[in-house]
C-alpha cells in the first residue's frame, strides 16, 4: 500500500464513526466527564422559595422610604428555618442568607446598613428598594424546564446543575470499549527488570491515558510476544469481549517480526489504510472485523503517542458521543523552521499562551520518533504540511494542543 495523506486518513477513519448507542445509569458522582444520554428538565423550582441574599433584616420597603424610625424585631429566619408569621408595618424580622423571606417583607436591609438600640429595636441607616437582596422564586428555573441536552459533556457545572435540578443519578452514554495490546518480545512492564535486549513496555500506559481522556475505557490486554498465535488470540479475545477498538502497540512496520498486519489479514480484518504520510507514526493502520474496529499503532514510542493523539483519540471522542472539537489551533512560531519533506510533519513543541490568547509554538531541539521525555514536555504539535517553504519566527502556524 502507498502512504495516505493525513486528512485522508483522517476522513476515512471517521467518516461513519457514530456514537455507540449503550446507555446506562450513573450516580452523579461518577457521572462527570460523561456524556448526557438525554435530555434532562428539573423535577423542582430553584430556589423554590422567595430567599434572601444577604444576613440583615426582612423589611417592607414603603416604612423605610416613609421616614427612618426604629423597627420592632418580632423573629428570626435562617437558612432551613423560615419564620411562620407575617411582618407588620413598624415590624422586622432577623434574616440569613437563603432563609426563606417571610410574608409581608418586600426586601432585605443589609446588617451593615443597621444598628441594634439597647431595648432591641433596629434602626435603619438606609433605605432599601423594592425586592432587593431577594432571590425570588424560581429565578435559577423552574419545573419542568429543560436544563440539559442530550449529548453534552458533563461538566462539573453540569453536576451541579443536575443535582440542584433534583437527579441523583444520570443516564450516561457508556463509554466505548478500547482493548490496548502491546506487542514484541523485547517487552517488560515497569517495575520488571529487563533482561539483556529487553526495554520497559511505556505506550500502552500512555495510549490507555489517553482512551481514558478521550471518553472512553481503557481494557489493558498487556503484552503479547511476536508470535502470530498470541496476537490472533488476543484479537479473538477482544471480539469475544465485544471491544469496540482493538488497538495492538509496535509491530505494524515491515520487519521480518512485525506480524500484527499479517493477523489482521488472516483474520479477515479489512483494512482501510496502513501507513500514512506523517512523521512520526508512518506505519498507523486501521480497519474494522465486524462491528470491531482496528487500530494498529505503530511502535516507536513518540510514533504511537502522535498517532493515538491524531486517530485513536478522535475515533473514542466520536464513539463516546463527545462534542466535536477542531484538532488544531492557530499559533505563531517561536522560532524559523526549515524546509518539510514529502510527508506532514508534527513536532513536538513547546506553546507559549499570552494573555491576548496568542499561542506561540517552538520546537523542541530533539525530535526521534524514540523520545518519549520529549513527547512528555510537549505542550502541542507543530503541523508542517508536506512541502512546506521555511518558515520565520513570527510567522503564522497551526499546532495541535497536547493534554
Ligand atoms: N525498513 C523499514 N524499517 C522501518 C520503517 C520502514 O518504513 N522501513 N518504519 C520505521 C518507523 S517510521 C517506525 S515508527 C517503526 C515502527 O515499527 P513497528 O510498529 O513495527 O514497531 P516495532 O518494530 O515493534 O518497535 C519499534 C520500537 O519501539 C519499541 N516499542 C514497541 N512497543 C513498545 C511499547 N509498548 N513500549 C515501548 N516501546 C515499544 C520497540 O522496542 C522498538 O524499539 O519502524 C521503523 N522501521
Ligand atoms: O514514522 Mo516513524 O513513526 O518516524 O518513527
Amino acid at each position: 500500500m502507498s502512504l495516505i495523506s493525513v486528512d485522508a486518513a483522517y476522513r476515512l477513519l471517521l467518516q461513519d464513526a457514530a456514537p455507540i448507542g449503550r446507555m446506562e445509569d450513573l450516580p452523579l458522582s461518577q457521572a462527570a466527564g460523561r456524556v448526557l444520554g438525554t435530555d434532562i428538565v428539573a423535577l423542582r423550582t430553584q430556589p423554590s422559595f422567595d430567599a434572601s441574599a444577604m444576613d440583615g433584616y426582612a423589611v417592607r420597603s414603603a416604612d423605610l422610604a416613609a421616614g427612618l424610625t426604629p423597627l420592632r424585631l418580632i423573629g428570626e429566619a435562617a437558612a432551613g428555618r423560615a419564620f411562620d408569621g407575617a411582618v407588620g408595618a413598624g415590624e422586622t424580622v432577623r434574616i440569613f442568607t437563603g432563609a426563606p423571606v417571610p410574608a409581608g417583607a418586600d426586601a432585605i436591609l443589609i446588617q451593615e446598613d443597621t444598628t441594634v438600640e439597647a431595648s432591641g429595636r433596629i434602626m435603619p441607616c438606609a433605605t432599601v428598594a423594592e425586592r432587593q437582596h431577594v432571590r425570588f422564586a424560581g429565578v435559577d428555573f423552574r419545573e419542568g424546564d429543560k436544563l440539559l441536552p442530550g449529548g453534552c459533556l458533563l461538566s462539573p457545572g453540569a453536576i451541579a446543575l443536575a443535582a440542584s435540578g433534583g437527579h441523583p443519578t444520570l443516564t450516561v452514554r457508556q463509554r466505548p470499549r478500547v482493548a490496548v495490546l502491546a506487542t514484541g518480545d523485547e517487552l517488560v512492564l515497569p517495575g520488571v527488570a529487563p533482561g539483556p535486549a529487553q526495554i520497559v513496555a511505556s505506550n500502552g500506559f500512555g495510549v490507555a491515558a489517553m482512551v481514558a481522556a478521550a471518553g472512553g475505557e481503557a481494557l489493558d490486554y498487556g503484552i503479547a510476544p511476536d508470535d502470530s498465535g498470541a496476537i490472533a488470540a488476543r484479537l479473538d479475545q477482544a471480539l469475544a469481549e465485544g471491544a469496540d477498538i482493538f488497538v495492538t502497540i509496535g509491530g505494524a512496520s515491515v520487519g521480518d517480526h512485525d506480524l500484527v498486519g499479517a493477523v489482521f489479514a488472516e483474520r479477515g480484518v479489512a483494512l482501510d489504510f496502513w501507513k500514512v504520510a506523517m512523521r512520526p507514526g508512518k506505519p498507523l493502520m486501521a480497519g474494522r472485523l465486524r462491528d470491531m474496529r482496528i487500530v494498529g499503532l505503530p511502535g516507536n514510542p513518540a510514533s504511537s503517542m502522535v498517532a493515538a493523539k491524531l486517530f485513536l483519540a478522535p475515533l473514542v471522542s466520536r464513539l463516546a458521543g463527545r462534542p466535536e472539537r477542531p484538532l488544531t489551533r492557530n499559533a505563531i512560531l517561536g522560532a524559523a523552521v526549515p524546509e518539510n519533506g514529502e510527508r506532514t510533519d508534527f513536532v513536538r513543541s513547546v506553546v507559549e499562551l499570552a494573555d491576548d490568547g496568542t499561542a506561540t509554538v517552538t520546537p523542541l531541539p530533539r525530535q526521534d520518533s524514540s523520545l518519549l521525555s520529549t513527547y512528555a514536555h510537549a505542550q502541542g504539535l507543530l503541523v508542517r504540511p508536506p512541502g512546506a517553504a521555511p518558515a520565520e519566527a513570527g510567522q503564522p502556524c497551526q499546532y495541535v494542543p497536547l493534554d
